[in-house]
């Protein structure tokens, strides 16, 4: 393998209750259901497994992220780590369709608008006004982004902005220090790092799914490039059937 002196390790949280439920959740924050749980666990057993000992741990501020990223270290005996979280690692905002039945919102809007707030790189779904059952306008953890940052919706192409400043200024300067570097995020919060990483055009990462819970590294050369570009799942075939789950959510499949 070429020269590759930095070692990140991706994980989307396990499956959570609104997962199970198929609703559309962006910064809700829901917590992991069972089967989240057990996928948490086992993503931590797959880190070991391969040899790996994250140094340090970055997550969103969102407590599937945080639950998973818990359950995954003690699996491994390394709850100790240093750890940062930033509202920059959390999911996509969803919008008004935070809280919306994704099979429903499907039959209502067709596919075409569907697949077009779902995974197209810069088209956002309505905005969610301030104040309503789903609405984080209130949210003590946000108090201090200022309203213009603040999101009320977001299409990737806006995760890939305010991710991105996360990335060169708290998790590459991890990297640089020679730590390996467990990043415990979300399906679209990640699907943004990997396409910076993998340099995927705007078209492209609409195919791009990210399944729960196994874990995706990367190892990376002096420029921050992927020498296995994609990255490699931990569990590769479990890895290819939950991302075609994640691919048919809405179509009444999960
Ligand atoms: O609902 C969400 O927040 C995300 C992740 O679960 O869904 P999707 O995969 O449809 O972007």
């Amino acid at each position: 393998m070429a020269d590759a002196p930095y070692k990140l390790i991706l994980l989307r949280h396990g499956e959570s209750e609104w997962n199970e439920k198929n609703l559309f959740t962006g910064w809700v924050d829901v917590n992991l259901n069972a089967k989240g749980e057990k996928e948490a666990v086992r993503g931590g057993e797959l880190i070991k497994d391969a040899g790996l000992t994250p140094d340090v741990l970055h997550t969103s501020v969102l407590k599937r992220a945080i639950r998973t990223s818990q359950l995954a270290l003690e699996s491994m005996d390394r709850l100790w780590l240093p750890v940062r979280r930033s509202w920059r690692l959390n999911e996509r905002h969803y919008g008004a369709l935070q809280g919306k039945d994704k099979a429903q919102t499907l039959a209502e809007f067709g596919e075409e608008q569907f697949m077009l707030w779902r995974r197209s790189y810069d088209t956002p779904p309505p905005v969610l006004e301030d104040g309503g059952e789903y609405s984080q306008s209130d949210d003590p953890r946000y108090a201090t982004i200022p309203s213009e940052l603040r999101p009320r919706t977001e299409c990737l192409k806006d995760v890939v902005v305010r991710m991105l400043p996360y990335w060169y200024d708290t998790i590459v300067p991890d990297l640089l220090a020679g730590r390996t570097v467990l990043v415990a995020a979300h399906g679209n919060s990640l699907r943004a790092l990997v396409k910076h990483l993998d340099g995927i055009s705007d078209e492209d990462i609409a195919s791009l799914n990210i399944p729960t819970g196994i874990p995706l590294v990367y190892d990376l050369d002096s420029d921050f490039h992927p020498v296995n570009p994609g990255g490699t799942y931990l569990d590769p075939a479990a890895a290819a059937a939950a991302i075609e789950a994640v691919k048919n959510q809405g179509k009444g499949k999960k």
